[in-house]
């Protein structure tokens, strides 16, 4: 590989595609968090097809605390509360559309109602 460009050229990396690709992953538009079980994959600048949080010298430098607090935010959450979905929607009517942009956003946005458990 190897491309030309333009001293100043802003570059845009497609991480969603890249997140996508089958070359990089098996199955990679199902829903699979188990395929990172064992996996020799992580996100500290060694794995080029995960890089939620960039990488190389401008990689996030709140990796270590976003990687923390996802964890600690969706634990406590699911902890606290029971999920429930609105009344007539299931699970297999969500829309998972996203829109494009940067950053990628749900088209529809996710409605959960906590009921405190
Ligand atoms: C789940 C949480 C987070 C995600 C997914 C995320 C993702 C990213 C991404 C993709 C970049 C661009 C990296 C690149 O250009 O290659 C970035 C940069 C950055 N992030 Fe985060 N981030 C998160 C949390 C945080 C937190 C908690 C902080 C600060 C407390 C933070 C501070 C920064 C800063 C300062 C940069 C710019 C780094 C630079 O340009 O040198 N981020 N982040």
């Amino acid at each position: 590989m190897g491309y030309n460009l333009r001293k100043g050229t802003r570059v845009l990396v497609n991480a969603w595609a890249i997140g996508r690709d089958p070359e990089c992953w098996d199955d990679p538009m199902s829903f699979k968090p188990e395929r990172f079980l064992g996996s020799k994959v992580d996100l500290k600048c060694q794995h080029y097809e995960l890089i939620p949080f960039g990488t190389g010298r401008r990689i996030c430098v709140g990796l270590p605390l976003g990687h923390r607090m996802m964890h600690f935010s969706l634990g406590s959450l699911l902890h606290e509360f029971n999920w429930e979905l609105p009344d007539g929607v299931s699970p297999k009517s969500i829309n998972m559309n996203g829109s494009m942009g940067l950053p990628a956003r749900k088209h529809e946005s996710l409605k959960a109602i906590p009921k405190k458990a």
